[in-house]
């Protein structure tokens, strides 16, 4: 299996992992995830060979190297991560930073080829990218937080939440409630350019395990949509067998997903045109 391959693998159907062992050989999709899984840990066994061993001839400043520093150094006294903790780190990073922002930027790119007046005011305002890109995760990528409560406690005062209760917080539902967003199903960047309820836009989560990887994916999505939109002009591609529909049916089938451990889209057929 590609490395492309096992990790879109793990991204669609990494329940069909959790399965005890000997389970795995029951069904074709559990026996995939698995082999899946395998040759994940496989490739990321490679990587760190690699860089221990042949990559070594220039410093390295990234995830990964601080990961393999932390390893091998202990820091302020804490001790070293173990070989299972390091690939569980590398392991929780790819797939949790993979999917996420290559589905976001999907989404964003098939909303600006939706909305072309919007993509013109952002090719001509490139530098105003850092604010409309909240806009962004308006089709969350994370549609829902699982959590388990630590403590007795009180949901709006009155609902009784006791320990160990699991949660899942509904991100999309907050996103597209009407008692916090005005038309939440229209995508207007501008919403967020004046003052918007903070605590009701959450794609990355809230609190102390929030989403370690949101600079990351910011500074990344930035980056590639800058050098994107500042380029190219994103349209939708037109097909003969779509030629009829009204502009509601085009947006309905560009914008259409799936949902997964992701939210997923189906098939964004763009064409990215030189300007
Ligand atoms: C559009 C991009 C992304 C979105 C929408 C997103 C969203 C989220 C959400 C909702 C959580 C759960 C937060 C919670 O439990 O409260 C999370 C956790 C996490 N994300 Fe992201 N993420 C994105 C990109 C990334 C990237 C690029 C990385 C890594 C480079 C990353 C690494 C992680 C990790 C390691 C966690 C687990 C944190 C923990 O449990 O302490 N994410 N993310």
């Amino acid at each position: 299996m590609t490395f492309k391959d096992a990790l879109h693998t793990l991204s669609t159907q990494i329940f069909w992992v959790l399965p005890p062992g000997w389970a795995k050989n029951l069904m074709a999709r559990t026996r995939k995830a698995h082999l899946a899984f395998n040759e994940i840990k496989q490739y990321m066994l490679d990587m760190v060979h690699d860089r221990r061993n042949v990559d070594n001839s220039e410093q390295h400043y990234d995830l990964f190297s601080g990961l393999l520093d932390a390893e091998q150094h202990e820091v302020d006294g804490r001790g070293t991560l173990s070989e299972e903790e390091l690939l569980g780190n590398m392991f929780i990073f790819l797939l949790a930073g993979h999917e996420t922002t290559a589905h976001t930027l999907c989404f964003t790119f098939a909303l600006l080829a939706l909305y072309p007046d919007e993509q013109e005011r952002l090719y001509e305002h490139i530098h105003g990218v850092i604010s409309n890109l909240n806009g962004m995760p308006v089709y969350e990528a994370v549609p829902t937080i699982p959590k388990r409560a630590a403590e007795d406690t009180t949901l709006t005062t009155t609902f009784p939440v006791p320990s160990g209760t699991q949660i899942n917080i509904h991100v999309a539902g907050l996103h597209y409630n009407p008692r916090y967003w005005k038309d939440p199903h229209k995508f207007v960047p501008d919403r967020f350019l004046g003052d918007w309820p903070r605590d009701a836009f959450i794609p990355f989560g809230l609190g102390p395990r929030a989403c370690i990887g949101r600079r990351f994916f910011e500074t990344e999505g930035i980056a590639v949509m800058v050098m994107l939109v500042s380029k190219y002009k994103i349209e939708i591609k037109e097909e003969p067998e779509f030629a009829s529909e009204t502009s509601e049916e085009r947006y309905a089938r560009i914008t259409a997903f799936k949902q997964g451990l992701t939210t997923t889209p189906l098939r964004v057929p763009l064409v990215f045109k030189r300007r």
